[in-house]
């Protein structure tokens, strides 16, 4: 359950990360501290700062610098790897072309998914079936965006394996079954700063991204430095501001997480708001469960709710083609 936090908390998760692959991580003092702070972090905010992650600052950097680059190309240029739904939702989308709650949100972006063969998971895949769609453009974005995306995976599991004792359970509560095989959505964002927001199509407002959750377990934001943009709802309704925290991610609880804790975690509502004269651009790696998984809370969560089981059990590839079925105009 969110509170009334005011601020956003970092947490240098090093020690966690020397011990995560130790059978016998939890015996280990440093790595206790760390649970502690992430299980504080995720039942008062379900948003946190991690540092001390190991990716490399500079890696942090390229893929906001080839991002950036990408979208000051000329628009006939970017429609050349639009995405629609023959592309499996994999492509550029345009500022406008995806809605939040109704609103078209002020953002251009790259939506880059698993792989998904024909066939692979059924009826239930066959929506995001499709291979990524890479700009030629910086040459090497795709070799530079592959590399990042196996090192968010693996930090993620890591830190999942964390949160996983944070909840009672065993380090590995979420591998097999549940995330051992896990689906990853990778958004590449840029929102114009407000003297160019009007430019494109006519739109004028200032919302970048409306009021929403992530859809999985854990979200791993890099955002821009510099510009202060995030926003992160708490239970009075107060928006409190994620700034920048140069070389740290901004990390946030998804609707899995939320479920499978029971609710003792929430997938807290944000949105980003560039009020900056600046163009911002963001790369978020979302890290979810099996594509196939039926979610539903853990037996250690419900003991604590005495047994009650607060959530519907939910599959995770559901609740994703569903938002990305109305998640956007026509296309
Ligand atoms: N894969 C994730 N989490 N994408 C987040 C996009 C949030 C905006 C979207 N229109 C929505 O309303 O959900
Ligand atoms: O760009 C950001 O800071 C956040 C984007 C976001 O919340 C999302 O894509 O889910
Ligand atoms: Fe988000």
């Amino acid at each position: 359950m969110a509170t009334e936090f005011s601020s956003i908390p970092i947490i240098d998760i090093s020690p966690l990360l020397g011990k995560s692959d130790d059978p016998k991580m939890a015996e280990d003092p440093g790595v206790a501290d760390v649970v502690r702070l992430l299980d504080k972090a995720c039942r008062e905010a379900g948003f946190f700062y991690v540092k001390g992650h190991g990716i490399p600052d500079t890696l942090l950097k390229e893929v906001k610098d080839v991002t950036r680059k990408f979208f000051a190309l000329p628009y006939e240029e970017k429609i050349e790897i639009k995405m629609t739904p023959a592309t499996g939702f994999r492509g550029y989308q345009r500022i406008g072309d995806n809605i939040t709650k109704g609103v078209p949100d002020m953002h251009e972006a790259i939506d880059c998914y698993r792989k998904v063969t024909k066939g692979m998971y059924g009826t239930l895949g066959k929506t995001m079936e499709g291979c990524n769609q890479w700009p030629q453009n910086p040459p090497i974005f795709k070799v530079l965006m592959e590399e990042y995306i196996s090192l968010c995976t693996d930090l993620a599991r890591k830190i999942m394996r964390g949160i996983a004792l944070a909840l009672g359970g065993s380090p590995d509560e979420f591998e097999g079954q549940r995330a051992g095989d896990p689906f990853w959505v990778m958004r590449l964002i840029g929102y114009p700063g407000v003297s160019t927001a009007n430019g494109t199509n006519g739109l004028k407002h200032d919302v970048g991204c409306g009021a929403h959750t992530d859809y999985g377990l854990l979200t791993l934001l890099n955002q821009d430095d510099d510009i202060n943009a995030l926003q992160v709802r708490n239970l009075s309704g107060e928006w409190i501001s994620a700034p920048p925290v140069s070389g740290a991610f901004v990390c946030n609880i998804g609707d899995m997480l939320k479920i499978y804790s029971n609710g003792l975690y929430e997938s807290t509502l944000h949105r980003v708001i560039n009020n900056s004269p600046k163009y911002r651009v963001s790369v978020v790696f979302f890290y979810e469960t099996n594509f196939d998984t039926a979610v539903e809370p853990l037996d250690t969560c419900k003991t604590r709710e005495n047994g009650d089981r607060k959530f519907e059990r939910a599959v995770y590839g559901e609740h994703l083609v569903s938002k990305v079925l109305t998640n956007f105009v026509d296309l």
